[in-house]
């Protein structure tokens, strides 16, 4: 899924015309390692299956929103999200109670069950802000472990596609108390942490490292998540390359 030393880029994509889509795909899709198509956008796109073509062909995995699969289970629809898995060839299911009343436990059953189908991506975290916010370092990292342990193949960690909830306050400030519980206690290679604005990108960069994954990228945003995780904007040039210039040299072109 990864491309090695720069870990995986999910983009999300929030319902983009499928011309649009394609051209995104053929520009960028190198720089992509999943897609995931966003909550229930997938119910109401005419052409899913020509866009899930598109990432077959470019050998790009995807899969769909966790509001999708909370849907399902909440409707008691799972057959038939089950099947559109099957007849589009997703690659992961994400399994998620972001929205839904459904208890870490439950869930972690879930990705249990849902393993027999796909490699799962599980998600901690709520939709709603403050309930997010009632969540401590310690339920972060429970319910993280919880899920790896049940198999899940990567667990996800919410931010939504604002940047405003999950593991980053309602104001887009990262919780940088549970980011370093998560560290402390997980390999980072299985994480994936939403990060759809520039300063998560960029906080996330500096703290982990070019190979942090990073999920929820929009689709305008692939090329210059890709520059930050090379050291090819301000923000991150100097923290992720060695300068080699003498300061005499510097001086003198100043
Ligand atoms: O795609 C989804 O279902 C949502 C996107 S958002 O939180 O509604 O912006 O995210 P997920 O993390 O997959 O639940």
């Amino acid at each position: 899924m990864s491309r090695g030393v720069h870990g995986t880029t999910m983009m999300i994509d929030p319902g983009l015309p499928t011309g649009v889509f394609t051209d995104v795909i053929q520009s960028h899709g190198h720089l992509v390692d999943l897609v995931k198509f966003g909550w229930g956008t997938a119910l109401v796109t005419k052409d899913i299956d020509r866009k899930a073509a598109v990432l077959r062909e470019s050998g790009i995995d995807f899969y769909f929103g966790g509001t999708l699969f909370e849907h399902a289970v909440w409707t008691d629809q799972l057959a038939d999200y089950l099947a559109l898995v099957d007849r589009t060839e997703a690659t992961h299911i994400e399994v998620s109670n972001g929205t839904i009343p459904l208890d870490q436990r439950s869930k972690a059953d879930y990705v249990r069950r849902m393993s027999a189908h796909r490699p799962v991506l599980s998600e901690v975290g709520y939709k709603d802000a403050d309930r997010s916010a009632l969540l401590t370092p310690a339920d972060w990292v429970e319910a993280l472990r919880e899920d790896l342990d049940a198999g899940a193949a990567m667990v996800i960690t919410e931010a939504r596609e604002s940047g405003r909830s999950g593991i980053a306050n309602s104001d887009g400030q990262m919780r940088t108390d549970v980011l370093g519980a998560v560290l402390d206690a997980l390999d980072p290679a299985t994480v994936m942490f939403e990060a759809p604005t520039k300063e998560l990108q960029v906080e996330l960069i500096r703290t982990v490292g070019p190979q942090v994954n990073l999920g929820n990228i929009a689709t305008h945003d692939v090329v210059g998540v890709e520059t930050l995780r090379r050291g090819l904007r301000g923000d991150t040039l100097l923290a992720l390359t060695t300068g080699v210039a003498s300061a005499r040299s510097l001086s003198h072109s100043n």
